[in-house]
């Protein structure tokens, strides 16, 4: 039998060996803007991040100062315009929000936001080329296949490390279906696919409890909420900018999740925009559906499931919008 102080000190070295197989340097890119200020706060916070790079064309140091001061034990380093390379070197998943928030449709961002996430991920090819990439900046439908498109350039390109951060549109369905129905938001998981705009965001709330009992006009009404969810942000900031502390709190989580599959641990699954086989037969080469998560990212793509008559239809309003979005991506990059 173990003495209590035995049992503690097993329990430590239990502790100690466990996080030291989960070391793992994350940067992000755009920390210092609305989403990277709060984002680059909430993953200091994840356990499984042991060390935080920090990296913006303005004002990344000085967050990383801030964030430092924060009572975790990951180290944070901020790292200027000119230090791009040296802000990737050793890296395990890199998380990008760089680039502008929209005004009007998340296309009008296409032309600047293009260039700067083809630039960043050539970069990521260069200096940590078995990194895994979350792609936040907009139009994810686009951005994605251009960042996917450099990697191939580059010779480096593993498509189970891509990923296209479709959160938000979990956490708000999440939290709409719960605002309609008064159940607790912990009942009200709602899976969402497709893309990361308008039509082409698809809830199938028909396969949550309280979701499949939404019909009528309040379905259609939680349905555009939840396609158009960043709208109603971008009108009540009037101007100043889109969704920044629910977006940040929605990467850190997805990134937690994947940090946990990373590690070894079992069953990690969620939405995300990844290079798929599901639609590839209608030219659909990216789309978001639960994903399995492992060691190597991408473990598995989970298909659909059963769809009403109503999410066949939202479907099929989708998969041409996301077709060309996808490959207005593509094209840039060629
Ligand atoms: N995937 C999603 O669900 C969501 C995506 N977004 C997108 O995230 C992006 C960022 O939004 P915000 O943080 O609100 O914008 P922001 O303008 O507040 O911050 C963007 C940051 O990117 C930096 N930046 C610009 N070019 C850069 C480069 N070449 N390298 C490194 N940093 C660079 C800027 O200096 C700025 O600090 C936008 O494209 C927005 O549309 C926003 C909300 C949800
Ligand atoms: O609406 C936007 O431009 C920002 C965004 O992607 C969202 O809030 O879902």
């Amino acid at each position: 039998m173990f003495s209590r102080s035995a049992a503690r000190t097993v329990s430590h070295a239990r502790q100690f060996s466990s996080s030291a197989a989960r070391q793992h340097k994350v940067a992000v890119l755009g920390a210092g803007g609305g989403i990277g200020q709060p984002l680059s706060m909430l993953l200091k916070l994840d356990k499984n991040v042991t060390s935080l790079s920090l990296y913006d064309i303005r004002g990344a140091p000085g967050v990383a100062a801030d964030v430092s001061h924060i009572d975790a034990d990951s180290t944070v380093k901020g790292y200027a315009a000119d230090k791009l390379d040296e802000a990737l070197e050793g890296v395990k998943v890199v998380v990008i929000p760089a680039g502008v928030p929209r005004k009007m449709s998340r296309d009008d961002l296409f032309n600047t936001n293009a260039s700067i996430v083809r630039d960043l991920a050539a970069a990521v090819a260069r200096v940590a080329p078995e990194a895994h990439l979350l792609i936040i900046s907009n139009p994810v439908n686009s951005t994605v296949p251009i960042v996917s498109e450099v990697l191939k350039a580059a010779g480096v390109y593993d498509p189970r490390r891509v990923f296209g951060v479709t959160t938000l549109d979990v956490v708000r369905a999440r939290r709409f279906l719960s605002e309609v129905t008064g159940a607790p938001t912990a009942e009200t998981g709602v899976t969402v696919v497709g893309g990361h705009s308008g039509s082409t965001i698809v809830p199938l709330l028909s396969h949550n409890a309280h979701g499949k009992g939404v019909s009528g006009a309040a379905y259609d009404a939680l349905v555009h909420r939840i396609q158009f969810g960043g709208d109603e942000v971008v009108q009540a900031k009037d101007g100043a900018g889109s969704a920044t502390l629910s977006m940040a709190y929605a990467g850190a989580k997805f990134a937690s999740t994947l940090l946990r599959g990373l590690n070894g641990e079992k069953g990690v699954v969620a939405p995300s925009f990844v290079k798929s086989d599901l639609f590839a037969d209608q030219g659909v080469e990216y789309f978001s559906s639960n994903v399995e998560l492992g060691p190597n990212g991408v473990e598995k793509i989970h298909p659909l499931g059963p769809l009403t008559a109503s999410e066949e239809k939202l479907l099929a309003a989708c998969l041409p919008d996301l077709k060309k979005n996808i490959e207005k991506g593509k094209a840039f990059v060629a």
